[in-house]
């Protein structure tokens, strides 16, 4: 499979994509595919009708269909941890019924969804207060998927947010959690503990230093604490009021869980109804997922072009572009989705994985990317395929010239990857700036473009609640079928732990003194360094 598609790739390797338009006049429409209320182009692309085939053959010999159906009925596919995985099951608004080891998940779901929506309403109403009156501030500590997700989505929707103003610590620097409590109220501040663990040293030393702030100013912690947790038990031995703890299972992955407890402050700023909105746009995308052919299924389109281009054109890195001041989070949300679920090098059966995995994926949102890294986009001399998203409207009817020239500037972006610019024109550029002769040549060099660099553009009519749950599970289904395709597993994440382990024993060298001899020279010496410097306290 993978041999037929390289073959494609070199016998097409200098076509140009403007000949793709020329060829065929019909093909942005043909690559521009709808699911829910959103439409992906991959015209700008070289996926052409032999490509696709070979792309979706992939989902057919990797058994994507039965994997996809085993995934949404709770079957246990994340086999190295044994859980299954129903993040979906988070979003489901129907009646039907969801087993895990032969119990229904789903009167849980929704028993937990209306008590989050009850504590979000009496938050925001100012029924249920701090020491000093209503809540005015809640600051959300956790780290990773306990963050990202709803830190990413409570910016997206700033648009709908009418509720206490939200802060976010995860970082164990001091500096994290200093900077935000220096300027609240400790009597009318809520702290909202989420880790699914809650074991995390960042997040419990964070949460004990709050915890001590509240205490020191006036604040009462049984009050005006809550917590999200798989770990009910650690939850209330923190302290925490059993009313004011969500709990979820394990078979929701920490980045997938935006959807049910730890959006807890997604709801908080912008109220049940909207996160209800979100929710049913996730499961739109979950309904286009599961019924769409390949060709037109979105997030499986948009796992084939990524892995033609990591896999087939070995580009390595992906670039997302967000022309959407409000998902300037994004690409760090979605470097934890891809690179945790799919940067693996062992296969679910064990066996070495055959190829690359999990494409590194960064990103900052246009037009300020265009003015820091785009030049080696444009000039470099790696291929960075860009994924440009971008709304028809923005949500200030009286700036919508400011939305006007963000859209021209996405669209002429990724027109420029592909077209580039020629010598000629680069010339005539170069005589325009007033140069002659030799260094005319030298000069126009400079400003030649080599053009032909893919692009994928994801376009809607504009950030909506239900436009974010779509977009957000448009990733995740697209991980998950690439994480099939590639036969690993995406919901483990056993790279993470190593440093963890270290650090835990480096800790107390550093809190306590003792000998390094047994270290590697080079972490030994940094110690040394570090000690020195006043790090260590004896
Ligand atoms: O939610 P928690 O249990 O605190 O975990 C927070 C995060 O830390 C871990 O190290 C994992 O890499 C993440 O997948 C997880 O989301």
């Amino acid at each position: 499979m993978w041999e037929d598609l390289k073959v494609l790739h070199r016998q097409n390797r200098d076509r140009h994509l403007i000949d793709l338009f020329a060829q065929d006049p019909d093909r942005a429409e043909t690559y521009s595919i709808d699911g829910a209320d959103l439409r992906l182009d991959l015209s700008k692309t070289q996926i052409d009708a032999p490509v696709l085939a070979a792309l979706t053959a992939l989902c057919d010999v990797s058994g994507l269909a039965a994997r996809r159906a085993a995934m949404f009925s709770g079957e246990k596919i994340n086999e190295t941890e044994g859980r299954a995985v129903l993040h979906t099951a988070l979003r489901r608004s129907d009646d039907s019924r969801v087993l895990v080891d032969g119990a229904d998940v789903m009167p849980a779901v929704r028993e937990t969804l209306d008590r989050m929506a009850a504590f979000a309403e009496a938050v925001r109403s100012g029924r249920l207060g701090g020491v000093g009156g209503s809540i005015t501030d809640v600051v959300s500590i956790g780290i990773g998927g306990s963050d990202l997700g709803p830190v990413m989505a409570t910016l997206a929707l700033a648009p709908y947010s009418d509720g206490p103003r939200l802060h976010y610590v995860s970082n164990v620097d001091s500096a994290h959690i200093a900077d935000t409590l220096k300027s609240l109220d400790p009597t009318r501040t809520l702290i909202n503990v989420a880790s699914k663990t809650f074991t995390t040293v960042e997040t419990m030393t964070n949460a004990r230093t709050a915890r001590d702030w509240m205490v020191a100013g006036g604040g009462d912690p049984a009050r005006q604490f809550s917590a999200i947790s798989t770990a009910l038990d650690l939850a209330a031995e923190f302290g925490i009021p059993a009313d004011h703890v969500f709990g979820f299972s394990d078979w929701v992955g920490g980045r997938f869980s935006l959807w049910g407890p730890i959006g807890l402050p997604v709801m908080l700023a912008v109220g049940a109804g909207n996160f209800r909105a979100m929710l049913a746009g996730g499961e739109a995308m979950d309904r286009h997922f599961q019924t769409a052919p390949w060709a037109r299924n979105l997030p499986v389109l948009l796992a084939l072009v990524g892995l033609w281009h990591s896999h087939v054109c070995g580009y390595p890195s992906r670039a997302v572009l967000p022309y959407e001041q409000r998902l300037a989070r994004l690409p760090a949300y979605l470097q934890q989705l891809e690179m945790e679920s799919n940067g693996k090098s062992v296969a679910m059966d064990g066996s070495d994985v055959d190829g690359p995995t999990g494409a590194i994926v960064w990103g900052e949102p246009g037009t300020n990317g265009q003015h820091a890294f785009f030049q080696l986009l444009h000039q470099g001399t790696a291929v960075v395929p860009c994924e440009f998203i971008v709304g028809a409207r923005g949500h200030e009817a009286d700036l919508a010239d400011h939305h006007r020239l963000l859209v021209a500037n996405c669209l002429a972006q990724s027109q420029a990857l592909m077209t580039g610019r020629g010598l000629e024109e680069a010339r005539a550029k170069a005589a325009a700036a007033g140069f002659t002769g030799a260094e005319l040549e030298r000069q126009a060099r400079h400003r030649v473009f080599p053009g032909n660099r893919p692009s994928v553009t994801l376009v809607y009519p504009q950030l909506t609640p239900a436009v974010l749950g779509q977009i957000v599970a448009l990733y995740e289904h697209r991980v998950f079928a690439e994480g099939v395709i590639l036969g690993i597993n995406s919901f483990d994440q056993f790279g993470v732990e190593l440093g963890k382990e270290i650090a835990t024993s480096l800790g107390p060298l550093l809190a306590e003194g003792g000998s390094t001899a047994a270290l590697d020279g080079s972490t030994a010496a940094l110690i040394g360094y570090l000690r020195e410097h006043g790090c260590c306290v004896v």
